[in-house]
């Protein structure tokens, strides 16, 4: 089963931080964020005193449009999005497209202290996406791990001792399966308190630093992955589908600081090092996806035309016309775009949030996280039901056993002239379908005993 799934219903997440209140804020608090509906509108209050008609190439109120837009700035508003509100929008769809066998991942983007960890993780008093996540019920008999990526390296957040939490884990790829983390943990977890409390000790494992903007800023991306295995019996048949949801906190979007200790400067261009990337992958994905739904919808156009049209059509986009080539995706160029290739292009339902700050001061960083998302709303993944390989061998036979089955029929049907060929043909026919059979049998008793 193959679907395309627009990757991103991006989702622009509008979270209060601490620099929007008024008491804090430089510039008396002002807000140059709304929210209204599916629109985000961001005001640059720099040209409030600008007349009409002066020369400025700057726009004073730009658009952006996304799948969903939430206000979660302050409690008292009557359109405040708590974090139950978002968890049925995002988090609901997470699992549903995990429980019909698809990948699925969930992604954080922002500066720092604009809501990213609060959206996925949350406080002890408002839960956040992954700790609710965790608590439905279909996640008994799942696998769990959880990694961090710190200046360019790996490491485990759920490895017991210090040395072993310390370790640098190697990223490498299967030839089916693809980029992978190399001895990352995993932890089968048989009821949500399980789940919970490894989700604790990660977070507490997690590497943080005060910045200027945040007192416990997140210097990390941080993955959660729940593996989810379903066997199901469909037309007698037994089935096992296994899903892979990637919970993923980015840390913070924002330049290195010269005003950052040297430390957080080199870990900032690692930090952005990712990000870049991230950007670079993002942008280069969202112009190959609308170049092929240019090309689709030129060819479904054209073949509603006469032969000519086609020919011509496509020789202007394939044959160097402006260049317009398919761009290569440097996936390996970073460790984070590297882990989260299928996510981001590929065999992945996949949600980016982008947590902005309201705060007239953090207009530059919002525009540009807007911006950021308007890119990864146009990238169109194609996502598949991930059917188990014994499972699509057991389908695989059936058809191979009813194709030689039909060839014996036939073969009956029209006796060949000499008995002796024929009867060795139908011999080796029926001794393939009785070894196929016994294969199939062996493949059903493997799969019904499988964790359901
Ligand atoms: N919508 C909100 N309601 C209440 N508190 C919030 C909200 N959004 C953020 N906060 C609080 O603001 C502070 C900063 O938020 P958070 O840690 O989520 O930022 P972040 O984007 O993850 O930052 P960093 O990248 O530095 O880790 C936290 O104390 C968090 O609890």
């Amino acid at each position: 089963m193959e679907h395309t799934h627009t990757l991103h219903c991006v989702n622009c997440h509008v979270m209060a931080s601490r620099r929007v209140e008024p008491a804090e804020s430089a510039d008396g608090g002002r807000l140059a964020v709304r929210v209204e509906d599916k629109f985000v509108k961001i005001r640059n209050v720099k040209l409030d005193g600008r007349t009409e008609g002066a020369v400025d190439s700057r726009e004073k109120l730009l658009e952006f449009c996304f799948d969903y837009c939430y206000w979660s700035v302050d409690r008292a508003d009557p359109h405040y999005a708590s974090q139950e509100e978002v968890f049925q929008d995002l988090g609901v769809s997470v699992l549903s497209g995990a429980s019909e066998g698809y990948n699925v991942c969930l992604f954080a983007y922002g500066q720092t202290g604009s809501g990213k960890t609060y959206t996925m993780m949350g406080t002890p008093d408002s839960m956040g996406l992954t700790p609710r996540i965790c608590q439905v019920r279909w996640l008994i008999n799942t696998q769990l791990s959880f990694l961090e990526i710190y200046n360019e390296r790996v490491r485990d957040l759920l490895k017991g001792g210090e040395q072993k939490k310390r370790a640098t884990l190697r990223v490498r790829e299967h030839p089916e399966k693809g980029p992978y983390v190399q001895d990352l943990s995993s932890h089968v977890v048989s009821d949500c308190k399980q789940a919970i409390d490894l989700l604790e000790e990660g977070i507490a494992n997690r590497i943080t630093a005060a910045t200027h903007n945040h007192d416990a800023s997140s210097r990390s991306h941080a993955i959660f992955t729940i593996q989810y295995t379903q066997a199901i019996l469909e037309n007698n048949l037994p089935s096992e589908t296994v899903s892979k949801i990637n919970l993923v906190d980015l840390a913070g979007s924002e330049r290195a600081d010269p005003h950052y200790c040297r430390d957080r400067l080199t870990e900032g261009s690692n930090i952005n090092k990712s990000l870049v990337t991230l950007g670079i992958v993002i942008s280069a994905l969202a112009q190959n996806s609308q170049m092929s739904s240019s090309c689709q919808s030129i060819n479904s156009v054209a073949s509603e035309g006469d032969g000519s049209t086609v020919g011509s059509h496509s020789s202007s986009l394939s044959g160097g016309g402006g260049g317009r080539r398919h761009c290569f995706i440097p996936y390996r160029d970073s460790v984070l775009t590297w882990l989260l290739k299928d996510s981001l292009g590929g065999n992945s339902k996949t949600i980016m949030i982008a947590t902005v700050s309201p705060s007239a001061s953090s207009y530059n960083e919002t525009l540009s996280t807007l911006r950021y998302a308007a890119h990864a709303r146009n990238i169109v993944n194609k996502p598949r039901v991930n059917e188990d390989a014994s499972v699509r061998l057991i389908r695989e036979l059936r058809e191979e056993i009813d194709r030689l089955k039909s060839m014996l029929l036939s073969f009956e049907m029209q006796r060949n002239p000499s008995p002796s060929l024929s009867d060795e043909r139908d011999g080796n026919l029926s001794e393939i379908v009785l070894q196929n059979e016994l294969k199939v049998t062996q493949g059903r008793h493997t799969c019904l005993h499988l964790p359901v």
